[in-house]
C-alpha cells in the first residue's frame, strides 16, 4: 500500500510549485499561506513536510509539536526562520533552493548600487511632489571606482561580473575564497577585511548572517576604517550593518549613502533610525521577488521536498549531507548492518561510552561513509541510551549531547575481507570492539574483542563466553532448551585450547531475564548478553 505525505505550503509560492505538487498521488497538499502562531503549532503534527518562504518561523516549539516532520523545505536562500538546530535535534531536514533566486538577487543589489549613486528614488519623489531638482541630485559614475563584494559567493560572482563590466575594479574578501578561484573571476583578493575598507568607493554584502558576520560593518569600521564617502549596499541580511552606528556614519558623512534591502528587524520598527535619511535607498526585502527566482524556488522546493518524502533523497540539505540515488543503493546495504553493529557494540560494552570510533577498510573505504558512521552510532545510542527518537540526521547531535567522541578513519587495505567495518567503542580504560562485513550480500560478525567468529548480524542474539572445556555447548542448549528457545545458528570462538571462548548464537525469540541468569550462574560461563541487532 503507498503512502501519502502530506505538505504543508505555508507561504506564498509559486503556482507551478503549488501544481506539481497537486499532480503527483503521492502527495497531499495542504496551502494555508499566512497560518498563524497559533495554528502551525496546533497542526503542526499532520505535516510530514513544510515549505516556508521567509514569513513563517519554524521555531522550536513548532518542532516539538511536529511529531511526523520529516522535511522543511525553504523557497530560497536564508535558513534563518527556521530553527535549524532544533530541527537537526528532531532530525527533521533542511532544505533550500540556494541557486533559483541568485541573478534576481544580484541584480536587484546592483540596482540598489545604481539607484543610489544617481540619487534615482529622490529625484522621482521631488518630481512627485512637484519640484524640477536638476543641482541637488548631482551623482558619482562606476566606471573606474573600486567595488569592495563581501562574501564572494553565488550572488557576490553575479555582482562582480556586472561591476566589471562597468569598468569596476573589483576586491572580494572572503575568508573561503582561494585564490586561484579569485584570478578565475578576474578580482583582487583581500586577506583582510580592514586593508580593503579604506580602498573601495562602494561596499555590496553577500553573505549569511552568522556570530561571526553579526555587525560585520560595525562603528569603529564605518567611522574610522571605511574610505570617506563611500556608499553600501546590503542585499544579504539585515543583521550585517550595525543601522544605529550607520546612520551616525552619514550623518557624520563617512558615509555618502546606503541602499538597503534588509534589515535588523523586519519590517523595520517606529525607532528605525535611517528611515528619514535622504541618503538612504530602501526596498523591503524584495531581492529574490522576480518572476523568474519565484517560478525557479517554487518549483525546486516542491521537488525537493516531494523527492525527500517519496525517494528519500536529499539535496540542498543545510543539516544533512546531500545523498543522490545512486550514492543510496550503493552505500544502501550498508546502512541497516552497521546499525546492527552498533546495537551489538552497544551490548558487548560496558555502559556509559565515552569514545565511538569506526573504521572502514577495503571498497568502503574509497565511497563516502558519512551516513554509514550515522548509522552505527544510531544503533550504539539507541541500544546503550535506548533512545528510540534518534535518527541519521540527529545522531551527531546526540552524540555530543551525550559527551561521546566520534572519529573516523579509512584505510584502502581490507586484510581478508573485501569490505570491512569495525566499531571500537571505549568507556574509561576499557576497549570494545566488533566487526562486520557482508559476505556474498549477507550481514556477518567477524569480530567481537579478539574473538574471530561468523555470526549473522541479525536478530536475537546471544553472547557468551565461557571457558573452553568439554560439555559447554551442551551445558547453553539444555539451558536455552529447556525455556524454550530455539537456536537458529551458532558460531564457535576460541582464543587457544583450554583458554577463553566465545559462542554467537541467533536465536528464533528473546530469551528472558530468567535464561540468561541461569546461564551466568554457570561456574564456567564468565559472561552472558542478549540484544535484538
Ligand atoms: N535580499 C534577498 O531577497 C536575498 C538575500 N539573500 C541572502 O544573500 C546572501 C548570499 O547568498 P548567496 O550568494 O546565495 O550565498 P553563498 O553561500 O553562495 O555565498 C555566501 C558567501 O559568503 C561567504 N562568507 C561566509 N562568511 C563570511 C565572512 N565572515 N566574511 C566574508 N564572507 C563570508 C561564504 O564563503 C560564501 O562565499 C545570503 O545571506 C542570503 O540569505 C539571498 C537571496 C535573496
Ligand atoms: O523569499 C524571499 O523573497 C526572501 C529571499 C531571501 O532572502 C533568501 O533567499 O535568502
Amino acid at each position: 500500500m503507498s503512502t501519502t505525505h502530506r505538505i504543508l505550503v505555508a507561504d506564498p509560492i509559486s503556482e507551478a510549485g503549488i501544481e506539481k505538487l497537486k499532480a503527483d498521488p503521492a502527495i497531499d497538499v495542504d496551502v494555508r499561506i499566512g497560518i498563524s502562531p497559533e495554528d502551525l503549532l496546533a497542526d503542526a503534527a499532520l505535516y510530514h513536510g513544510i515549505i516556508v518562504r521567509s514569513q513563517t518561523k519554524i521555531t522550536r516549539e513548532v518542532l516539538e509539536k511536529a511529531s511526523n516532520l520529516k522535511a522543511i523545505g525553504r523557497a530560497g536562500v536564508g535558513v534563518d526562520n527556521i530553527d535549524v538546530e532544533a530541527a537537526t535535534e528532531h532530525g527533521v531536514i533542511v532544505m533550500n533552493t540556494p541557486a533559483g533566486n541568485t541573478i534576481s538577487t544580484a541584480e536587484h543589489a546592483f540596482t540598489l548600487m545604481m539607484s543610489m549613486a544617481r540619487h534615482i528614488p529622490q529625484a522621482h519623489a521631488s518630481i512627485v511632489a512637484g519640484r524640477w531638482d536638476r543641482k541637488k541630485y548631482v551623482g558619482v559614475e562606476l566606471y573606474q571606482k573600486t567595488l569592495l563584494i563581501l562574501g564572494m559567493g553565488r550572488i557576490g560572482t553575479e555582482f562582480a561580473r556586472r561591476a566589471m563590466a562597468f569598468g569596476m575594479r573589483v576586491i572580494a574578501y572572503d575568508p573561503f575564497l582561494s585564490a586561484s578561484r579569485a584570478r578565475l573571476l578576474s578580482v583582487e583578493l583581500a586577506d583582510q577585511i580592514d586593508d580593503a575598507l579604506p580602498e573601495a568607493d562602494f561596499i555590496t554584502m553577500h553573505m549569511p548572517l552568522t556570530p561571526d558576520t553579526k555587525h560585520l560593518l560595525n562603528r569603529e569600521r564605518l567611522t574610522e576604517k571605511v574610505k570617506p564617502g563611500v556608499r553600501i549596499v546590503n542585499c544579504a541580511r539585515g543583521g550585517l550593518i550595525d543601522e544605529a552606528a550607520l546612520a551616525d556614519a552619514l550623518e557624520s558623512g563617512r558615509v555618502a549613502g546606503a541602499a538597503l534591502d534588509v534589515y535588523e528587524a523586519e519590517p523595520p520598527g517606529d525607532d528605525f533610525a535611517l528611515r528619514g535619511s535622504e541618503k538612504m535607498v530602501f526596498t523591503p526585502h524584495l531581492g529574490a521577488s522576480t518572476v523568474e527566482a519565484q517560478e525557479n524556488v517554487g518549483t525546486e522546493i516542491a521537488d525537493t521536498v516531494r523527492n525527500q518524502l517519496v525517494d528519500g533523497t536529499v539535496v540542498n540539505s543545510v543539516n544533512m549531507p546531500s545523498i543522490d540515488p545512486k550514492t543510496l543503493e550503493e552505500i544502501g546495504a550498508y546502512l541497516t548492518f552497521t546499525e546492527s553493529l552498533g546495537r551489538l557494540a552497544a551490548t558487548v560494552a560496558p555502559r556509559n561510552a565515552e569514545r565511538f570510533r569506526i573504521e572502514y577498510s577495503g571498497g568502503l573505504s574509497e565511497k563516502d561513509t558519512t551516513l554509514v558512521t550515522r548509522a552505527g552510532l544510531k544503533g550504539l545510542i539507541d541500544a546503550a541510551w535506548g533512545d528510540t527518537e534518534i535518527n541519521y540526521l540527529n545522531a551527531p547531535a546526540n552524540a555530543k549531547r551525550l559527551g561521546l567522541q566520534i572519529t573516523e578513519s579509512k584505510q584502502a587495505d581490507p586484510g581478508e575481507f573485501t569490505d570491512l567495518i569495525k566499531i571500537i567503542v571505549t568507556a574509561g580504560d576499557q576497549t570494545t570492539t566488533v566487526a562486520g562485513t557482508l559476505f556474498g550480500g549477507k550481514p556477518r560478525v567477524v569480530l567481537i574483542n579478539d574473538h574471530h567468529v561468523e555470526g549473522k548480524a541479525e536478530g536475537n542474539v546471544l553472547i557468551v563466553e565461557n571457558n573452553d572445556q568439554p560439555g559447554m555447548i551442551g551445558q547453553m542448549g539444555s539451558i536455552l532448551g529447556n525455556h524454550g528457545v530455539n537456536i537458529a545458528h551458532m558460531a564457535l570462538s576460541r582464543s587457544g585450547a583450554g583458554e577463553k571462548a566465545l559462542v554467537f548464537i541467533n536465536l528464533d525469540s528473546t530469551p528472558s531475564d530468567e535464561v540468561l541468569d541461569e546461564l551466568r550462574a554457570q561456574p564456567s560461563i564468565l559472561s552472558a548478553v542478549t540484544a535484538e541487532i
